[in-house]
């Protein structure tokens, strides 16, 4: 008989990606607190953005962006031109304190097949932003999927407050690593070996190692990867292995 012990399926979800938005444009309408963030969150993946609002509207966050040339701004209410550039924006999100002018943005991005997020009106986002800890390459998301946006900015904080201070760092590291590991094994036949010794290395390696492997190390550690070893960082350094120092008993002078 077929197995049936597969993943359950919940359910009622979002589909939670890592949009690449890198050389994009992006159209954000509003220039308020809220879209204040939305800029951040576009500028930090790269995007190219441009921001529609009068000039009066914008506050100091978004006013400074404007100044220093970091996203263009066209100084005007939202006019549905703006939708028709060329090339059109990839996304589009609406920040504004006027529903009638952001249920004229959503429709419009429909039927132009355009996605968008009219904050603040879940019927009218084809996606949510959710609540997002940031650790230079690391980035966590927390949804609640619109039932609590501040107990998704609480439950994002608690989890940053629990994360390694380093784990940032050490991600770097690693990625630094695989990609001189393709470098050392660039055949798509040594797939199988090389990510088997990658994700062995990471299981190995302490947060802690990673941060403090150089490039020296790096260049070590990949002479292991031909006859497929797996060394600890004392290894790689011809460091001698010390024990963790556990009483376990074995004298026999207590009894
Ligand atoms: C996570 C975060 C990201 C961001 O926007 O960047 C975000 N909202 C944040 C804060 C926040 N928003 C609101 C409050 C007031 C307190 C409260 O209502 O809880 C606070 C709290 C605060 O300001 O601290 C008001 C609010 N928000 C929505 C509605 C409409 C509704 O619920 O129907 C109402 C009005 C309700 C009313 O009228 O009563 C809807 C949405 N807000 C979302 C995202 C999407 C779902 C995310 C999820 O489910 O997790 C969704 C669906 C669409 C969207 O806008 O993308 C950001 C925290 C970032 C951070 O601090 O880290
Ligand atoms: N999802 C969230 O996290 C969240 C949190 C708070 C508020 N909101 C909602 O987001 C919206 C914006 O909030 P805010 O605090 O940034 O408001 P805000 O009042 O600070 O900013 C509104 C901005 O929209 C601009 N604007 C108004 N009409 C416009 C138009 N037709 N074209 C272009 N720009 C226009 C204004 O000039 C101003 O810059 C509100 O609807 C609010 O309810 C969402």
């Amino acid at each position: 008989m077929a197995t049936t012990n597969f993943p359950k399926i919940q359910g009622g979800g979002s589909l939670i990606l890592a949009w690449q938005v890198r050389g994009r444009p992006i159209l954000v309408i509003g220039g308020g607190d809220v879209a204040a963030g939305r800029i951040l969150n576009c500028l930090d993946a790269d995007a190219i953005v441009t921001v529609v609002c009068p000039s009066s509207g914008l506050n100091p966050e978004v006013a400074h962006r404007v100044a220093t040339g970091v996203v263009t701004h066209i100084d005007r209410p939202f006019e549905v031109a703006d939708l028709d550039t060329t090339p059109p924006p990839s996304l589009v999100m609406c920040a504004v304190d006027d529903p009638v002018a952001s249920s004229q943005v959503y429709k419009e991005c429909q039927s132009r097949r355009i996605p968008s997020n009219i904050a603040d009106v879940p019927p009218e986002c084809d996606f949510y932003f959710g609540s997002v800890y940031r650790d230079g390459p690391l980035q966590i998301m927390v949804s609640t999927n619109g039932n609590g946006p501040r107990m998704a900015a609480l439950t994002r904080r608690w989890i940053g407050k629990r994360l390694p201070k380093n784990a940032g760092r050490a991600i770097v590291r690693v990625g630094m690593l695989r990609k001189k590991l393709r470098s050392v094994a660039p055949a798509p036949t040594e797939g199988e070996k090389r990510m088997k010794w990658m994700t062995e290395v990471c299981t190995k390696w302490s947060l802690e190692d990673f941060c403090e492997m150089s490039e020296e190390d790096m260049d070590k550690v990949l002479t292991y990867y031909a006859p497929n070893e797996v060394p600890s960082l004392k290894e790689v350094r011809g460091e001698e292995e010390t024990e963790p120092e556990v009483f376990d008993y074995s004298f026999g002078w207590w009894i």
